[in-house]
């Protein structure tokens, strides 16, 4: 294999890499061959420790410099991930299995323009002058301290990114774990942050499982949490972070409804359909999986559908002409294989796709079911995979009852050519990143994140900043005090 895919060490502490093979082996596998690419080892106690004393120590430093200091650090990150933009998608390809044709655009850049949005605020962040009637009262907006990021392994870089610009414009440090299965992306963020000026132990990467995550969770010199990872996961992890009165950011699952009304543009929700079901073989937490069609349309729907399905190309992720890659993991694919065959099972019409390639990588068809209905598996779990589940409706109100009829509440969509009606339901439906006449779109400008169990708080956007800040209020008395006695 010609790229490098082995990191220098497992982790990236105090501004160099840094090994201590005593750390559990993790192997690294590439998705699309099922080989091993590179090992790394889990976090010991002491990597741990060198990452909270460093990163602890960092961040007063870095909290002493003006918010336009900081923010000219991240810019120049930023910049120098789009120069190497080319290089940190194969490698993202080579972590996750995503195709390079989705890697190329939606990976580091998206991870740029975090760096380059909340660079772009840093300078700006302030707190208010009162006034309070001859006294007055000012506030301070000052950072939360040590933060950790502890990521899914969809999206590495940009995840890694999310969590991190915010995290250091507010003038925080960050410990990153990232998943276990995607360990490789984040180290060169850390890179990155490093080689723009970033001082020695703020953006911090350090491999493990969920023990190293729990380790850092329950870590009394740690101020914030955020996650993305499933809902399960969240519970606890958010539990965890409770009992230490930590701030948290929880981006976690979903089971998402698009919605297409009879006046829709049907090759345009088509389109939607396609983008928030296969796209990242669907491995994308906002996924519309729960396809609602009007059931006037249905037929010319899945017509459209199925033909263009025939535009799948799937296969070797680091050519740029597939579109379509293998599954994450070995484990991923078989929880996939069990959805489909749940859905055969209860009585989902299958229209396309449902099988798995003969052969090498964790590959599996993109799959399409009909006649799905509320109650079954595929329409109520999350699957993280490539399933899309159409199901039909004939009324407003209805519709609006079934899809907020979830524990869920991440995403949603709706597709039609009523403006009124567009924002009426969107205005009903239990969630918290929507689409009209869209899907899946995520720009840095936008808040990030969900309702329910599908997280707290919000990712992105000058809404992020709220997560990793807080507000001192001081009291000023221009007179003499007053007092009983
Ligand atoms: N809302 C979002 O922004 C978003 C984005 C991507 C993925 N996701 C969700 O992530 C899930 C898929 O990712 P996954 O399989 O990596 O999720 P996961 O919950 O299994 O793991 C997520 C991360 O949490 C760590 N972890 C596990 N147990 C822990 C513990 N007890 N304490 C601390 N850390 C622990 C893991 O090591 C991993 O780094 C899906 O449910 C998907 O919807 C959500
Ligand atoms: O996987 C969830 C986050 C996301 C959504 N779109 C792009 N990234």
């Amino acid at each position: 294999m010609a790229y490098d895919t082995q990191p220098k060490a497992s982790h990236f502490v105090d501004g160099a890499y840094l090994e201590d093979t005593a750390g559990e082996l993790i192997e690294v596998i590439y998705p699309a061959t099922g080989e091993v690419i590179a090992r790394v080892y889990a976090a010991t106690d002491a990597v741990i420790e060198a990452a909270i004393t460093s990163g602890r120590r960092a961040q007063a430093q870095w909290a002493a410099m003006s918010g336009t200091e900081r923010g000219r650090v991240l810019r120049r990150a930023a910049d120098i991930m789009r120069e190497r933009n080319h290089e940190l998608s194969v490698l993202e390809t080579f972590d996750t299995g995503k195709p390079l044709q989705e890697t190329l655009v939606a990976d580091a850049t998206s991870g740029a323009d975090a760096l380059e949005y909340f660079g772009g605020l840093a300078g700006s962040l302030t707190g208010e002058h009162v006034n309070l009637g001859g006294d007055w009262g000012y506030t301070v907006r000052e950072p939360l301290g040590l933060c950790v990021g502890i990521g899914a392994w969809n999206y590495p870089t940009q995840i890694a990114c999310w969590k991190g610009a915010p995290a250091l414009a507010c003038g925080n440090a960050m410990i990153f774990k990232p998943s276990e299965t995607t360990p490789l992306c984040a180290l060169k963020v850390a890179e990155i942050l490093h080689e723009a000026g970033a001082p020695a132990g703020l953006y911090n990467v350090i491999q493990g499982m969920g023990a190293v995550g729990g380790k850092l969770v329950t870590e009394p010199r740690v101020d914030k949490v955020s996650l993305t990872g499933s809902v399960p996961t969240g519970r606890k992890v958010y539990a965890a972070a409770a009992e230490g009165m930590k701030h948290v950011t929880m981006e976690l699952g979903g089971k998402s409804p698009l919605i297409v009304f009879e006046d829709a543009e049907i090759d345009n929700a088509v389109g939607g359909a396609i983008n928030g079901n296969f796209y990242s073989t669907g491995q994308v937490c906002s996924n519309g999986t729960r396809v609602f069609v009007h059931s006037s349309i249905k037929d010319a729907f899945l017509a459209r559908l199925k033909g263009r399905m025939a535009g799948i190309v799937m296969g070797d992720p680091q050519d740029e002409a597939t579109n379509i890659g293998p599954m994450v993991s070995q484990r991923q694919r078989d929880i996939v294989e069990g959805y489909i065959a749940k859905g055969k099972a209860e009585g989902a019409t299958l229209i396309a796709g449902g099988e798995t390639p003969e052969g090498a990588g964790f590959y599996i068809q993109p799959t399409v079911f009909a006649d799905v209905t509320d109650e079954m598996t595929i329409a109520r779990e999350e699957i993280f995979g490539p399933v899309m589940a159409v199901l039909t409706f004939d009324d407003e109100a209805e519709v609006i009852a079934r899809a907020n009829a979830t524990e869920f509440g991440l995403s949603a969509g709706v597709f039609t050519r009523d403006i009124s009606r567009a924002h009426r339901v969107i205005g009903q439906l239990r969630a918290g990143s929507c689409f009209i006449n869209s899907y899946n779109d995520a720009p840095v400008e936008l808040p990030f994140g969900g309702v329910k169990a599908s997280g707290v708080g919000r990712e992105n956007s000058k809404a992020a900043i709220e997560h990793y800040s807080q507000l001192k209020s001081v009291y000023v008395r221009m007179g003499d005090v007053e007092a009983a006695f």
